[in-house]
C-alpha cells in the first residue's frame, strides 16, 4: 500500500461533532490581557459542551510585521515527539493546553507569533490541544504562505519583513474527524486544501484575519470555493473588528458545509458561534456529486501526489 493510501486507511470514522468559533475581541497591546480574555473565552465556549473549540489568527497580539518579534514565543515543538507542558516556555501553549483539559474539548489555538531558537525565524503558527489529562499540545501549523500584499491606496501589507514561511501541510486526527490546518491567506491557495482533503480531511479550519478591502469580497467566496472543490467542511475563525487597532480584521467568522451553504457566520463584533457538524452532509455531497471519483490525474497532475513520496 502506497503511503497516501495507508494515510487515508487510518482517517477517523466522521462522527457527528459541535464546534464552537470564538470570534474573540480586545486584542490590544497587553499580551498577559490577551491571555486572560482567551482563556475566559474559550471557558464560556466550554460551557455548551463543544467537541471542537477554535480562536483567531495572531489572539495573544496586534496583528502587524513590527509586532511578530516582539511577541514571539519559543514553543519547541518537534513533529513525532511527546511535547512537554510542564517544560515549555510559551505561555500561550500553558494557557491554552490548561483551557482544552479544563473544557474537555480539543482546542485549535488559532495563532500566535512563534520564534524557532535554532534558527531565530518567526513564524505565524496555529497550535492543536487535545483534552486529554495532559491537555497536549498534538501539532502545529506555520502559516505557509505569507500575506504580503500591495493594492495602492487600500492596503499594504508584508508580514515577510519578520515571518518566515512554514513548509509543511497539517493535518490532525481526533476521535470524530480528521482536520486540515492552514492560517487566513493559506485559503488563496488551493492546492494546501486539496492536499488535505485528498489525506482524508473531512473538516479543513484556518483562523483567519481578512482585511476590509479583501474582506467583504473573497472572506465567503473563498471559503465556499474551497469547501464545494474538496467536498469537506471549511471553516475560518476571525479576531472581532477593533476600531482602535491598527490593522481592522473583517471579522465574519464562518463555518461551510460541503455543498458550500454558509451554516453560521458572526458579524463583526465579539461573538461565540456553535454549530453542528454532520457528516450525513458529507456524504450526500460526495455520493451526489462524484468528482472525488473522476478526477483525470492522466489530464492534469496530482497534487498531493507530491506530499505522499
Ligand atoms: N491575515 C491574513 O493572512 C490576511 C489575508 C487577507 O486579508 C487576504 O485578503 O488574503
Amino acid at each position: 500500500m502506497s503511503a497516501a493510501a495507508s494515510l487515508l486507511a487510518k482517517a477517523p470514522v466522521f462522527k457527528p461533532f459541535r464546534l464552537a468559533m470564538i470570534q474573540l475581541g480586545n486584542i490590544g497591546a497587553d499580551k498577559a490581557a490577551n491571555l486572560q480574555h482567551a482563556r475566559a473565552k474559550i471557558l464560556e465556549a466550554g460551557s455548551k459542551k463543544p467537541d471542537l473549540i477554535v480562536l483567531p489568527e495572531c489572539f495573544n497580539s496586534p496583528y502587524g510585521h513590527v509586532h511578530f518579534p516582539v511577541y514571539a514565543e519559543n514553543i519547541g515543538f518537534v513533529e513525532g515527539e511527546k511535547y512537554d507542558i510542564e517544560r515549555s516556555e510559551s505561555e500561550s501553549v500553558k494557557m491554552l493546553a490548561a483551557a482544552a483539559k479544563e473544557t474537555g474539548a480539543w482546542l485549535i489555538g488559532g495563532s500566535i507569533p512563534e520564534r524557532e531558537v535554532s534558527t531565530n525565524n518567526v513564524y505565524n503558527t496555529c497550535t492543536v490541544y487535545s483534552p486529554d489529562v495532559a491537555g497536549s499540545l498534538v501539532t502545529i501549523h506555520r502559516k505557509v504562505h505569507l500575506f504580503d500584499i500591495d493594492i495602492p491606496g487600500k492596503i499594504k501589507f508584508t508580514e515577510s519583513e519578520t515571518l518566515t514561511g512554514g513548509t509543511k501541510t497539517s493535518m490532525f486526527d481526533t476521535p470524530f474527524a480528521r482536520i486540515g490546518l492552514g492560517i487566513c491567506y493559506d485559503v488563496r491557495f488551493p492546492e494546501l486544501a486539496m492536499i488535505a482533503a485528498r489525506a482524508g480531511c473531512q473538516m479543513l479550519i484556518y483562523p483567519g484575519a481578512f482585511n476590509m478591502t479583501t474582506g467583504p469580497l473573497h472572506w465567503e467566496l473563498l471559503q465556499r470555493s474551497r469547501a464545494v472543490d474538496n467536498q469537506v467542511y471549511f471553516s475560518m475563525v476571525s479576531p472581532a473588528r477593533n476600531p482602535s487597532s491598527g490593522y481592522q480584521a473583517w471579522g465574519h467568522s464562518m463555518a461551510v458545509d460541503p455543498m458550500g451553504k454558509v451554516l453560521a457566520e458572526a458579524e463583526d463584533g465579539e461573538e461565540i458561534l456553535y454549530v453542528e457538524i454532520d457528516p450525513k452532509t458529507f456524504e450526500d455531497a460526495r455520493a451526489g456529486i462524484p468528482v472525488t471519483q473522476q478526477r483525470r490525474f492522466d489530464v492534469y497532475p496530482d497534487v498531493s501526489a507530491r506530499e505522499s513520496k
